[in-house]
């Protein structure tokens, strides 16, 4: 990829018939970017709508505040035919991708955009600097009114967290806002890929410190250092992060950036025994990774209840009413974020779990078994609040 100025204005001409780098779909992938406060969001931004990476993408911006003028000048989403063209407008770049800016995320705007599919080949929404985007990753993953109107064209692909790597460890440290934990926090659980930029700006120690509180909140998601947003769009893009797939988790990090460095941090295949778990936590956001054994199908339908009880109602099951009741109520509600899992079935069928908040869904995976074969033992990640000792415990008695 190559360098550009801040000051690069993106040229708009006709748009040019671009090779078809995406295999053809009925639904639009839709990637949500959110981040830390001035951690590289419009930077990485403006690179994808000015670098030829040969990909059809639709922009949207979705800015907040006094910002947006300092914003809309640095991405530069007015025609300079016509600087009074509205914000709302949809220019069509130099390398094929689609940009506009809207201050709030509308319906219409999104609308705007589906009528020309077929013109591109990917959505990203970057979210305000301090947004939780759980409540609009469900929105796009799993919506009854979207199913039925806009949900018919879009895919929820996956969601992408900028952290700053010289602020982010102070960022996640001061952010006290919603009951404590933060928005920063939330939005690395909540996250199927972390870019961690600005890589070029602090030491080393500085980085990895980081990378492991990042790690530790979400051990799920990639981590990749980028400087300023420079990441093969392949790793950001079309990553199906809730796809029903077979999911190999938790992942060995083999986390190589742009610029060479592979900061990995490596966990050999079977390397755990059943019913591992290991727990993190930073300011009540933690997460918890369970190896799960091979089950029966009426162990797998003990592990849906398992899990609607604490996605649903916030509890343990065996933390019913009653004893709700005699604890006064003081019992620590659950809130997980996001959950991911897999499950082998005796006889070899596999089921993907995906979560976003109270969303789950359980999903048989068909023709799972392929040249690998089946894998040994199943998974299952929680990351949210309130994961503690108990629910570690009530998991492996579920499961053992
Ligand atoms: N040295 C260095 N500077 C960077 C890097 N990424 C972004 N910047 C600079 O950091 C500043 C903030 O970057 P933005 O892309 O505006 O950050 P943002 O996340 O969009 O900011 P907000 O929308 O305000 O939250 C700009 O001056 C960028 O040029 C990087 O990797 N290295």
């Amino acid at each position: 990829m190559t360098e550009f100025d801040d000051e690069d204005i993106p040229v708009l001409i006709e748009h040019e018939p671009q090779p078809a780098e995406l295999p053809p779909q009925k639904r639009v992938p839709l990637t949500i970017i959110c981040g830390f406060l001035g951690a590289g969001k419009s930077t990485l931004l403006q690179r994808i709508l000015t670098e030829r990476h040969g990909y059809r993408i639709a922009v949207i911006m979705n800015e907040f505040g006094d910002t947006a003028d300092i914003e809309s000048k640095a991405i530069n989403v007015s025609s300079p035919d016509d600087p009074q063209a509205t914000s709302e407008e949809f220019l069509e770049l130099a390398n094929g991708c689609l940009c506009c800016s809207i201050k709030d995320l509308g319906v219409a705007a999104i609308e705007k955009l589906m009528q020309r599919k077929g013109a591109f080949d990917h959505i990203l929404l970057e979210t305000t600097g301090l947004a939780d985007p759980g409540p609009i990753a469900s929105m796009f993953w799993h919506n009854e009114e979207l199913a039925t109107g806009l949900g018919r064209d879009i895919a929820l692909d996956g969601v992408i967290c900028m952290v700053d790597a010289v602020f982010g460890k102070q960022q996640m440290a001061e952010d006290k806002t919603v009951d404590g934990d933060g928005e920063s926090l939330r939005q690395i659980a909540g996250s199927d890929v972390i870019l961690l930029n600005k890589a070029d700006l602090a030491p080393e120690e500085q980085v990895k410190e980081v990378e492991d509180i990042i790690r530790g909140v979400n051990p799920v998601a990639p981590v990749y250092r980028t400087v300023r947003g420079n990441i093969d769009l392949k790793h950001i893009m079309g990553i199906g992060g809730y796809a029903a797939a077979p999911w190999s988790a938790p992942p060995t990090h083999d986390h190589t950036s742009c610029e060479g460095h592979d900061h990995g941090h490596e966990h050999a295949p079977g390397d755990h025994k059943h019913l591992e778990s290991t727990h993190y936590e930073m300011r009540g956001i933690s997460s918890l990774q369970v190896s799960v054994p091979v089950l029966s199908q009426a162990r797998l339908d003990k592990v849906d209840e398992w899990i609607r009880s604490v996605l649903w109602e916030g509890i343990l099951p065996e933390h019913n009413a009653a004893s709700l009741k005699t604890n006064g109520g003081h019992l620590a509600r659950l809130e997980v974020l996001r959950c991911k899992g897999l499950f082998i079935l005796e006889g070899g069928v596999q089921h993907v779990l995906q979560g976003v908040r109270s969303l789950y869904e359980m999903t048989p995976v068909e023709g799972a078994s392929g040249p690998i074969g089946v894998p040994d033992d199943g998974k299952l990640v929680l990351i949210g609040k309130g994961l503690d000792d108990s629910v570690r415990k009530s998991l492996e008695t579920l499961l053992s």
